[in-house]
């Protein structure tokens, strides 16, 4: 398959949208960018749903109107809000705790209803914990604040005085902290193109979820980095954050019986590896 341009614009602006679509008509857009921080989606839950849930509104009705009837939208494992069970598939209900789940979960419900109403094929991609950098280094995450939990204990690693504050040490799971699924970002991209190809000869409303069946706890991932930068990063003790689930561990049988798809480089060492390569070189830039 070959893939079109990425276009940067705001998806609530339905005029710009459209205008793309005229320009490259595409078989399919793909819409990746989202707001996705649990804190700052409870902290402000009106530009979650402006920009996750309206956006994505708009850019549905843009392609309608436009005649471009496929849709890969990036969705998340935040919609499960707290598992009945360990390890969650698809068919698990959907319960968000925060407004960041509840956000995406309305566009999986209004895809189900366009699916139906106007032919819309989709596919939602549930990503577990999106992790990692690009291995040589060129491409990887820097968000502005950042608050997601690998890059801060690397760098809590690299500068003793930018502590890591762990959300948490009572919950329910071995040594108290939460447990999440990281999966690396070149294993969510590879699913996006199998995803892709797969819409491109198959109707209907689909969801699968990427994520690797393996847990890794906030204590093991400061003890991964710790392997990693040769460094004890420095820990302070918090309390839970809000809207934050215990355990979210993805089973990807629907993603590997479907789409041919399973984690290849999403080992925990190897994310944090990639991730510590990314954050030295941008370092040095
Ligand atoms: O400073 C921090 C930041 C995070 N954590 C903990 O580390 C774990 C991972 O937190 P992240 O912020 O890195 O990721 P989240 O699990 O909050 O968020 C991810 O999972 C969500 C579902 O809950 C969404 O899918 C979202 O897009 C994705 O970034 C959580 O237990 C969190 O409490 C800390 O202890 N301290």
């Amino acid at each position: 398959m070959r893939w079109g341009p990425l276009i940067e614009c705001d998806i609530r602006d339905e005029a710009r949208v459209r205008g793309a679509l005229e320009m490259y008509k595409p078989d399919l857009v793909a819409h990746f960018a989202a707001l996705a921080y649990v804190g700052e989606s409870v902290a402000d839950p009106a530009r979650y749903y402006a920009n996750n849930t309206a956006g994505t509104l708009a850019l549905l009705e843009a392609m309608r109107a436009m005649g471009c009837l496929r849709l890969l939208f990036s969705s998340t494992c935040a919609g499960y809000g707290i598992p009945d069970h360990p390890t969650i598939d698809e068919a698990h209900p959907q319960r968000p705790i925060n407004p960041y789940g509840w956000s995406k979960m309305i566009v999986e419900r209004m895809l189900e209803d366009y699916g139906k109403a106007y032919g819309i094929a989709s596919v939602s991609l549930r990503y577990f914990n999106a992790a990692g950098c690009d291995p040589d280094g060129e491409i990887g995450e820097r968000h502005e604040p950042e608050t997601h939990a690998i890059p801060l204990v690397i760098e809590a690693a690299l500068d003793p005085d930018r502590p890591f504050t762990l959300f948490g040490t009572d919950f329910a799971t071995p040594d108290g902290s939460a447990i999440r699924d990281y999966v690396h970002v070149n294993d969510l991209a590879r699913a996006h193109l199998l995803a892709g190809e797969m819409l491109l000869d198959r109707a209907g409303t689909h969801v699968f979820n990427l994520g690797t069946g393996v847990g890794t706890s906030v204590f093991e991932l400061i003890g991964a980095v710790k392997r990693a930068a040769g460094r004890d990063p420095v820990v302070r003790l918090g309390p839970r954050r809000e809207g934050d689930p215990p355990v979210l561990v993805a089973s990807y049988a629907k993603a590997e019986r479907e789409l041919g798809w399973k984690p290849q480089c999403s080992q925990i060492d190897f994310i944090i590896e990639t991730a510590l390569r990314w954050r030295e070189r941008a370092a040095l830039a």
